[in-house]
């Protein structure tokens, strides 16, 4: 039980106890989903035994199965309830991790209730979400399959004349038509949006001889996938076709130089050099990839500060770019899984589509 790896961590490393809301870590922790918790506090409270108790709203009572759980009601104080909690679990004025993501109105609540001493969940969970077991990897090529499958299926609409808003939302649709959800909102960028890597869809029509770049991702059983390609609309403008080139030379660099033991931030540099060389330096604005999982961004980062070694079952993207103002860019990602050396999960075509 991961509730159990969590304790051993913690008392490892001196924490008395943690408090984790809804959210991937809950997820990861309980296998319990609830999606929305909004503004009524949802609390895991565990010790470093390994002993736990829920706190939940009373709306979720024909949810939450046989654990020890606390139900409160609409207009009852969640908080002394969960002070009683803390108290049975003997953690009420301990070093606690709190979930990096909770609410502050709750956090601010609970520690006028209880004298602990708080620290970000992250710091210990992090080790135990960075590796994924193989029934992880293989939510993970699943959720990778459909953001495939959805790329061939793009490339046989008719995208000449349509918005990058409605191209999206296809996309979308596409999506959840396979999968349980998007794991973030689509991301159309067409000719000079094309300079924005976050660029959000808007009402520019896609052109002949327009590049665009399509970065969406897929979730299944809560895991995401992540994929960039670009494409061309027709014969696109030349500086594109060789930025194209050296973003391509350096996501397969990168992509050969991941084995484990190596650390995150060589992969980084490995991409960056390839841009750099070929004098494209200052236009790679973000780092090489991210850790990818319950969480679309999460550890391991690979970026000029990674310091992670990688080790086998560590999933991440490698998504170099390159983004010039005023002509547009190219990103090219897929999803890693570390097994000794890399293996992509995503395997749409790499090269320079031409429709
Ligand atoms: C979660 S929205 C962005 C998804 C995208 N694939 C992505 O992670 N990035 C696009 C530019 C760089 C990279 C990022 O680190 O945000």
């Amino acid at each position: 039980m991961r509730i159990g790896k969590l304790a051993k961590l913690m008392k490892e490393r001196g924490f008395d106890g943690a408090l984790v809301s809804p959210g991937s870590n809950f997820y990861y922790l309980t296998g319990i989903r609830i999606h929305e918790a909004g503004e009524r506090p949802t609390i895991l409270a565990l010790n470093a035994d390994g002993e736990f108790h829920l706190l939940v709203p009373s709306l979720y009572e024909n949810v939450i199965g046989d654990v020890p759980v606390t139900f409160w009601r609409d207009g009852e104080n969640p908080y002394a309830k969960l002070a009683t909690i803390m108290h049975g679990l003997g953690i009420s004025d301990g070093k606690i991790l709190i979930e990096n993501t909770m609410r502050a109105d709750w956090l601010i609540e609970i520690n006028r209730t209880v004298r602990m001493r708080p620290y970000p969940l992250s710091v210990v969970i992090r080790e135990l979400r960075m590796r994924k077991d193989p029934e992880e990897i293989r939510l993970m090529e699943k959720a990778a399959k459909v953001v495939d499958e959805v790329f061939e299926e793009i490339l046989g609409w008719d995208l000449v004349g349509m918005t990058e808003r409605e191209l999206a939302l296809k996309i979308e649709l596409a999506i959840r038509e396979r999968s349980d959800g998007i794991s973030f909102e689509p991301i159309v960028a067409s000719g000079e949006n094309g300079a924005n890597p976050h660029h959000e869809p808007g009402e520019r029509k896609l052109r002949k001889g327009d590049m665009v770049i399509l970065d969406y991702g897929a979730k299944w059983k809560g895991y995401c996938s992540d994929i960039t390609r670009t494409i061309a609309l027709g014969e696109p403008d030349e500086r594109l076709v060789k930025i194209y080139e050296i973003v391509w030379e350096a996501q397969e660099r990168a992509f050969q130089a991941v084995r484990e033991g190596v650390k995150a931030k060589d992969i980084d540099g490995t991409a960056r050099r390839t841009i750099e060389e070929a004098g494209y330096g200052r236009y790679f604005t973000h780092r090489t990839g991210h850790g990818l999982g319950l969480d679309v961004h999460e550890e391991p980062y690979i970026g000029p500060e990674g310091e992670v070694a990688l080790e086998n079952g560590m999933t991440f993207t490698i998504e170099p770019g390159i983004y010039v103002p005023g002509l547009g860019g190219v990103r090219i990602e897929d999803d890693v899984v570390v097994e000794g050396r890399g293996r992509r999960l995503t395997k749409a075509e790499r090269e320079l589509i031409v429709l």
